[in-house]
């Protein structure tokens, strides 16, 4: 086996299996929201797939630690929703045994539920081996019927080695271009749902979600960009997020015409690494918000393996290895490696008239 594939093999299936979960929940007009201390919401969905992804993990690899976003304080004292979500993680399973019985066995009991979220409590660092978890990534645009990502990357030593992000409302074509609508009114319907991988060194590819460990992944390329007014460029949704307004005079000093493509989650980061988009560029909006590691971590070495560059505002790499947020970092540009030294100066240029 080469380096990394066990992991990467569970990685996939676990994210697959996640978003059985959260699909579920995708189509539920309740899906147990709450409000978390910063004001952000979660889900039962958020909730779930975190235990099963965690589950898998410490089954696999009991020795790694995690680094999750989610914590199951809120579900301890509110049994309503703790039950919800147990409900929802006792009836998923993959439908292919071999590929469940990988993944190591069911979650027995609520409280062995309740300990999988909170193993993932790692401070994260530089040393050992640390896994990335967004269990949905992009809760707003889950909400409003928009993009979402199931996030999952595995860092030795601080570094990313092995990436996986499960993308349930994009196309499974990976020459479908990104367009106004790619962000907007989105569902799991026929035709959609792709898992996007990659390992150090060894490239990246795409697969369909649906099937789990059946069909072979395809390798994906980001596009060559032969003139950069024609880059299709992605932002978020929210603009609290990122700046709406530094994104779009830095797309205009570049001399992109087309409106941006706005889509919620590191479905970005698959969608350039595939060549369906260009450019994804994520400048603060507040001086103090730390990026979180698990929002990046899988969508970098996607695209870095995709032949892109990743890098902050000042031109730095992402470091993954100082914590559970990008405490280093200030934004992140993200370009085929032919034009990322282009796109970044421009982002200099405008932030630097600040
Ligand atoms: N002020 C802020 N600046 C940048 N990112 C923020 C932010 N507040 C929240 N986020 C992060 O933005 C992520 C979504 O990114 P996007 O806008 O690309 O969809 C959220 O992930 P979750 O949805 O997992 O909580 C959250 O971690
Ligand atoms: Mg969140
Ligand atoms: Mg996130
Ligand atoms: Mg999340």
């Amino acid at each position: 086996m080469s380096t990394y594939s066990k992991e990467l093999e569970v990685a996939e299936l676990a994210v697959q299996r996640a978003t059985l979960l959260t699909k579920k929940v995708f189509h539920e007009k309740a899906k147990g929201t709450l409000s978390k201390d910063d004001k952000s919401p979660v889900t039962i969905g958020d909730f779930g797939a975190q235990a099963l992804i965690i589950q898998a993990i410490k089954k696999n690899f009991p020795n790694d630690e995690v680094v999750g976003e989610e914590e199951a304080s809120d579900l301890r004292d509110n049994h309503k929703l703790r039950d919800q979500i147990w409900a929802l993680v006792e009836g998923t399973k993959l439908s292919d045994s071999g590929s469940e019985d990988i993944l190591g066995g069911p979650i027995k009991t609520v409280d062995e539920m309740l300990d999988a979220i909170d193993a993932g409590n790692s401070a994260g660092g530089n040393k050992g081996r640390i896994w990335a978890l967004d269990p949905i990534d992009g809760t707003k645009g889950f909400l409003r019927g928009g993009q979402y990502a199931v996030c999952l990357a595995l860092m030795v030593d601080g570094d990313v080695k092995v990436g996986v992000l499960g993308c349930p409302n994009l196309p499974v074509d990976d020459t479908a271009p990104l367009t106004a609508e790619s962000g907007v009114d989105q569902t799991d319907s026929e035709g959609k749902g792709v898992l996007f991988a990659a390992i150090a060194g060894q490239g990246a590819t795409s697969r369909p979600l649906g099937t789990a460990g059946l069909e072979k992944s395809q390798p994906i390329k980001m596009k060559p960009v032969s003139d950069i007014t024609q880059a299709i460029f992605c932002e978020s949704v929210e603009a609290g997020h990122s700046s709406h307004g530094d994104q779009s005079a830095i797309a205009q000093k570049l001399g992109i015409t087309k409106a941006s493509v706005r889509m919620d989650s590191q479905a970005k980061y698959g969608s350039i690494a595939r060549g369906a988009g260009d450019i994804y560029l994520r400048l603060p909006v507040s001086a103090t918000y730390q990026e979180k590691i698990w929002d990046h971590a899988a969508g970098d070495l996607i695209v870095r393996e995709a032949g892109g560059e990743v890098t902050d505002s000042l031109g730095n790499r992402l470091n993954f290895g100082v914590g559970r947020t990008l405490a280093e970092n200030k934004g992140v540009v993200a370009a085929p490696a032919a034009i990322h030294s282009t796109v970044l100066e421009v982002v200099k240029e405008v932030l630097s008239k600040k």
